[in-house]
Parts: C-alpha cells; structure tokens; sequence
C-alpha cells in the first residue's frame, strides 16, 4: 500500500506536475531513509541525470533571476505557495476566504521533509508559514512590506500529516510600519501564533 504523501498536490499540469513530481521525490527519498541503501548510489545517478537534463534547459541564472522579478512568476515559484516550486509543500491559499475581516486562510498538510520534533512540524518552518501568510494579508490589505520583525509562539507542536490552517490578518499601519497578526492551527486549537513588523518601501514593491 502506498505511504501518505502530504505533500502532493492534486492533478497539476506543465512545470508545475515536474515540480509535484520532485516533491513526491523528496518525500520519498526521506520517507525510505536508509530501506533504500543498497540502490542509493544507483538512484542518485538516475535523479542527477534528470538534474543535467533540466540544466541543459535553463537560461543564465541572471536572466531566470530577471524572469522572477514578474509577480506573477515570482508567485508561480515561491516557497511557500509556489505550485511551480518543488521546495514549497505547497500551501493552498487559492481560495482565502477572507470573511470580510481582512483575514487571509490557507490549508497545509506537512509531510516528514518538514519534521522537526518526531512527529511533528519543525519550528522554522512554521515561521516559513507566518512570515508567507503575513505577507500576502499586507499584499492584500494594500500595504505590501519587507518583514522587519516576526515573533512567534509554539503553543504546541504542530502535527505532521494533518491538515493545518494557517491565517493572517493585517491589523494596523503606523506610516511605513505595518503590524500583522498570524496563527497555526486545526480543529479549533491554535498551534503557532505570530506577530509581525513590515515595513513598506518608500517606492512601491510593484506597480
Ligand atoms: C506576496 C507575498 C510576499 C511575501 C513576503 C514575505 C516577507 C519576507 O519574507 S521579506 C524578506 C525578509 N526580510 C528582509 O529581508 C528585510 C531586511 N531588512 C531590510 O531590508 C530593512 O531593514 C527594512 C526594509 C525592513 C527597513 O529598512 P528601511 O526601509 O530603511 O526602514 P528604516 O527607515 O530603517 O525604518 C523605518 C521604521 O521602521 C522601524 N524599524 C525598522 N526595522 C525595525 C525592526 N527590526 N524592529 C523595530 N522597528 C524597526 C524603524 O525604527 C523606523 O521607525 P520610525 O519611522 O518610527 O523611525
């Protein structure tokens, strides 16, 4: 029977099925840990191979960065909700349902990659989360800022393999600074709660 892959996404097309595929390749490989020893050599060979085939198809790395300055690409692969990105789990916050308060929601189900404590989510990955979320409710609420400042609470471990929900909501703006709030959480219980400091550029981010 296959083992849960938390991190999968459902039916992607395009880079982003090559990038759900190299995340299913990262799990796994943590997931069979040393099961695999005896084929590790042989199976490096075979993804470094893959490796050189995607280089071979890559442009300078100053115009792929130039490329990533777009906002929409720059959402494509970021890490966090980036569908394009192997390295996000992703979290889905397609749909927020900002329920009129400004609050933006995602949901996430983390998988072993992101252990920390056996079992559960490691600290600096929740803080990922924060930092991200926070982020996108300044983006939202119009005041898009560099995170200054982020203090987080683990109130308690954040469970692996279980889908968490992950708020932000921008709460209020002193000039260029903006102050936002942001928590973990599932089936009602807070896990991580966080506040942030952002500070707005004095140019726009984007136009
Ligand atoms: C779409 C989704 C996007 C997601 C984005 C996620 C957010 C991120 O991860 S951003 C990446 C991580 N953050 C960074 O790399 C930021 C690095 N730091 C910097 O670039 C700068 O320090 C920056 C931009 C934050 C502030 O610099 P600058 O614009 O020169 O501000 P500066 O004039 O020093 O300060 C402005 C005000 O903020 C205050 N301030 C700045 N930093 C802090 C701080 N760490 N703590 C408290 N106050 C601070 C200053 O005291 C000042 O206050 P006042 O106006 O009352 O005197």
């Amino acid at each position: 029977m296959s083992q849960p892959t938390a991190t999968t996404p459902a039916q992607p097309a395009g880079t982003e099925a090559l990038a759900a595929a190299a995340r299913s390749v990262v799990d796994a490989v943590v997931r069979a840990g040393d099961h695999c020893a005896e084929r590790a050599a042989e199976l490096a060979a075979r993804l470094r191979a893959i490796a050189d085939e995607l280089d071979r198809c890559a442009p300078p790395l100053q115009d792929r960065l130039g490329e990533m300055r777009e906002f929409s690409r720059s959402v494509k692969y970021n890490p966090v909700t980036g569908p394009g990105n192997p390295f996000s789990p992703p979290l889905d916050c397609t749909d927020p349902d900002d329920a009129g308060d400004g609050t933006v929601r995602g949901a996430v189900a983390l998988g072993l990659p992101y252990q920390g404590p056996p079992g559960h989510v490691h600290g600096g990955i929740s803080a990922l989360l924060m930092d991200h979320m926070m982020g996108v409710a300044n983006g939202r609420a119009g005041v898009p800022g560099m995170t200054a400042r982020l203090t987080l609470d683990y109130h308690r471990p954040v469970p692996l393999y279980q889908e968490l929900t992950v708020t932000a909501r921008h709460r209020s703006s002193d000039g260029r600074k903006v102050l936002t709030t942001g928590t973990i959480g599932a089936g009602g219980e807070t896990y991580v709660s966080a506040e942030g400091l952002f500070i707005q550029p004095r140019t726009p981010l984007r136009e």
